[in-house]
């Protein structure tokens, strides 16, 4: 058995605190990221109708019969965006092992601008690359947009959260986001109506590689796992209302490692349990501008040298996605 309780943090709370109770409420988050850097954020202001309309976008877009999801794919490997079939992935393999695909399929798209000025060819060839856009469901990328502006707005809160618990300034982060490269993803893992292959999972472990993710995962699902500081995989159990945040790689390096992109998984749940059901989530992988230079938080070192040298968000970003293709 674990100690392990999953944190639930009022984002309205902390953002109407002041003075040492908003440094207390900053404390707790800088403890929460040293151990797991996993939490759920509740009243986050995201309205209801925003996420059931993607939700509900998103459920229709994987209802449609495979050809028409096709349409949507991305056109080669590696592409970022559109339609990513089953079997097409196995996030395992970001860290180097080997494992049969996930079973899933999803929806990705970018960020839902060019900044004026961009020239970068590897950064209009990748992260600006267009979104392939489904035909079906009416109303798709309305919905899709709305969501997809919500959550970067909810992001810069929670970076300014984040400046908080590392005694930075309030806006410190603020230059580094301004253009973000963000990517949202919405996942399908379908009723599995055989057994899975040894090893298989709906998501191989992996840890996230960019500033931090949005996750929503379906209400009353099970699956996602966590390493916990006592090295348990521990089931995250959704919290109604509330987004999972978790830190990714690239946060855990600007803190050099004081914070932890922590391991996590989806499993596939004893089928007695529910786990041949279908599950669906929704995932807001946040990442600083293409050009931002991550250095290590002097704030972090403690007067040690830094572990790691400067990398630029985009570069870093598209070394770290290339790895998972199946
Ligand atoms: O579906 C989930 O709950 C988690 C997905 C995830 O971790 C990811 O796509 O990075
Ligand atoms: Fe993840």
């Amino acid at each position: 058995m674990t100690s392990f309780s999953f944190p639930v943090f009022d984002l309205g709370a902390f953002e109407s605190s002041e003075g040492p109770a908003r440094a207390a409420l900053g404390a707790e988050v800088d403890r929460i990221c040293r151990e797991t850097g996993f939490l759920a954020i509740r009243n986050h202001g995201v309205p209801q109708a925003v996420i059931d309309g993607v939700w509900q976008a998103a459920r229709a877009f994987f209802d449609l019969p495979p050809e028409e999801k096709q349409a949507a794919r991305a056109p080669y490997k590696g592409y970022p965006y559109g339609y990513l079939g089953p079997e097409l992935e196995a996030l395992a393999r970001s860290r180097d092992v080997d494992s049969p695909p996930d079973l899933k399929e999803s929806f990705n798209g970018g960020p839902l601008t060019v900044p004026e000025g961009m020239r970068d060819e590897k950064a209009l060839s990748f992260c600006y690359a267009p979104t392939i856009w489904p035909q079906a469901p009416d109303g798709f990328v309305a919905a899709w947009t709305a969501y997809y502006q919500a959550m970067e707005d909810l992001a810069a809160r929670i970076m300014r959260l984040f400046a908080v618990a590392l005694n930075l300034p309030e806006d410190y982060f603020a230059p580094f986001i301004n253009a973000p490269i963000s990517a949202l993803r919405a996942l399908n893992y379908p009723e599995q109506h055989v057994p899975p292959r040894e090893g298989q999972l709906r998501a191989g472990a992996h840890t996230d590689y960019g500033s931090l993710t949005i996750l929503l995962p379906q209400e009353g699902s099970r699956g996602l796992e966590i390493i916990t500081p006592d090295g348990q995989w521990t089931a995250v159990p959704p919290v109604r209302g509330a987004f999972v945040i978790n830190i990714g790689d690239l946060m855990a390096r600007w803190t050099n490692d004081r914070w932890v992109s922590t391991l996590h998984r989806v499993v596939n749940p004893p089928p007695q349990e529910g786990g041949m059901d279908r599950r669906q989530s929704l995932a807001f992988f946040h990442q600083p501008n293409w050009p931002a230079e991550i250095r290590v938080l002097d704030a972090c070192t403690n007067g040690e040298p830094a572990k790691y040298p400067p990398v630029l968000s985009g570069p870093y970003l598209m070394s770290k996605f290339t790895a998972t293709a199946a």
